[in-house]
């Protein structure tokens, strides 16, 4: 035992990217209460330790967020960005094997951790690999690059990149091309993200008269919400039919989820049980992806789901952008039409990496405010043979894939920042 625990200890005081890793994965970056001060104090260091720039910004109270910068030797040439979110979903502690923010690593290798895939993992590669361009192989950057680390990326990124997508400051950045977080790969091939799905946060309430629970009538406010859940849940299995059939990526349809139902007449132990409340709502995420028609999707809410007449309303949030300054869809070319895409494709060939064919993400990042500036952003996150745990249970990543996520982005990292050719299509 004595031994076991001298060992652990040990492994604690030890400082090599796994332990760097584990360390920013205890920071409690969960929502509603991020510790945004204590990443951002840790990403500092990290960073100044190998000799990076940083600069802490805040354009809204108490949302920080940190850029740091690796200067090129021709800073006039369109830079690089990195974008993590430091903010990370909540967790229940009861649910997981080993508490979520201990960053408990088992003996073969798996970090158990609320952030570890999502995505606290490329916040640490990004640096490493810095670390190890600049000591190991001596590198010098043609192009500036620059690391981001922003805040409330999981309630929508209204006060994190959003404000700097806006900001003068990002505007001095001059930034040619951005990669931003993407997903796990089930197998060994990694996978690459061209577009995110437009989020909709649909609100439907229906009113109604209030009646004893004993009672027959027609539209009480339950009756008219249930039914219409009901057309609501037709439409979603209409959409994942296509998907379990194979014609679509879950990425390619429209999802609509139900994510919560409110009403009742609440009592001190519970519900009032005999009345048929007058009020009730329920909240879905809808996701739409770059080619779907806004317009018709909202004509369907107010003619079929939430339609006036049966004194049913709608609120959609957040209204995002969903289309860039041209009014096309936020996507980013992967093909010769844009320079920056065979760079990025050649940098994985040359790590010894495989990348799967370019896929739209089905849920939604802060690449879209960069997009929706014309800047070419890909969602990547280098994690092949991994199991898909963002916002799950016992979210964890292994040690060896994250290791060489590090060389990965080392490849990409150095090419990137070497490419002098023309930037722009
Ligand atoms: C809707 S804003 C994005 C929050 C989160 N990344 C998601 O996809 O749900
Ligand atoms: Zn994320
Ligand atoms: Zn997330």
């Amino acid at each position: 035992l004595q031994n076991h625990q001298n060992h652990q200890q040990q492994e604690q005081e030890e400082d090599n990217p796994i332990t760097r890793f584990q360390n920013y994965l205890r920071i409690k970056t969960a929502h509603p209460t991020p510790d945004y001060p204590s990443a951002i104090s840790y990403l500092t260091s990290q960073a100044q330790s190998i000799g990076l720039k940083t600069l802490t910004l805040e354009f809204v109270p108490s949302k920080p967020l940190l850029l740091v910068t690796w200067e090129g030797s021709n800073p006039s040439l369109p830079s690089i960005l990195l974008n993590s979110h430091i903010d990370s979903v909540p967790a229940e502690p009861s649910k997981w094997i080993y508490p979520p923010f201990s960053a408990t690593k088992t003996s073969d290798g798996k970090i158990y951790a609320r952030g570890s895939q999502d995505d606290k993992c490329i916040a640490m590669q990004y640096l490493e690999a810095i670390r190890n361009l600049k000591f190991s192989h001596n590198f010098k950057p043609i192009r500036t690059i620059h690391i981001s680390y922003v805040p409330d990326e999981e309630i929508g990124g209204f006060n994190g990149a959003a404000k700097l997508a806006a900001s003068e400051e990002f505007k001095d950045l001059n930034v040619g091309f951005m990669l931003d977080e993407g997903q796990a790969s089930t197998n060994e091939k990694f996978r690459v993200f061209y577009a995110d799905r437009s989020p909709w946060w649909l609100i439907i309430k229906a009113l109604g008269m209030p009646g004893h629970g004993s009672r027959m009538f027609d539209n009480s406010a339950m009756e008219i919400l249930m039914k219409s859940v009901e057309v609501m849940t037709r439409y979603r299995e209409k959409q994942f039919d296509l998907v379990k059939a194979g014609l679509a990526m879950n990425s390619e349809v429209i999802s609509v989820n139900p994510v919560y139902l409110k009403a009742g007449t609440p009592s001190p132990s519970g519900f009032v049980m005999n009345m048929q409340p007058s009020e009730a709502e329920a909240g879905f995420d809808v996701r739409l992806p770059p080619l779907a028609d806004p317009d018709l999707l909202e004509k369907r809410i107010a003619d079929e789901w939430a339609p006036h007449y049966k004194n049913m309303t709608f609120q959609l949030s957040p209204k995002g952008p969903s289309r860039d300054h041209m009014g096309r869809p936020l996507m980013t070319a992967t093909n010769d039409s844009n320079p920056w895409w065979g760079v990025f494709e050649k940098a994985i060939v040359a790590a010894g990496g495989t990348l799967s064919k370019p896929e739209i993400l089905a849920s939604t990042t802060d690449a879209r405010y960069m997009r929706q500036l014309g800047i070419p952003t890909l969602g990547f996150s280098p994690m092949t043979n991994t199991p898909i745990l963002l916002h799950e249970h016992n979210e964890f990543l292994k040690d060896t894939v994250f290791l060489n996520g590090i060389n990965i982005y080392e490849s990409v990292i150095r090419s990137l920042s070497s490419f002098e050719g023309r930037d722009t299509a």
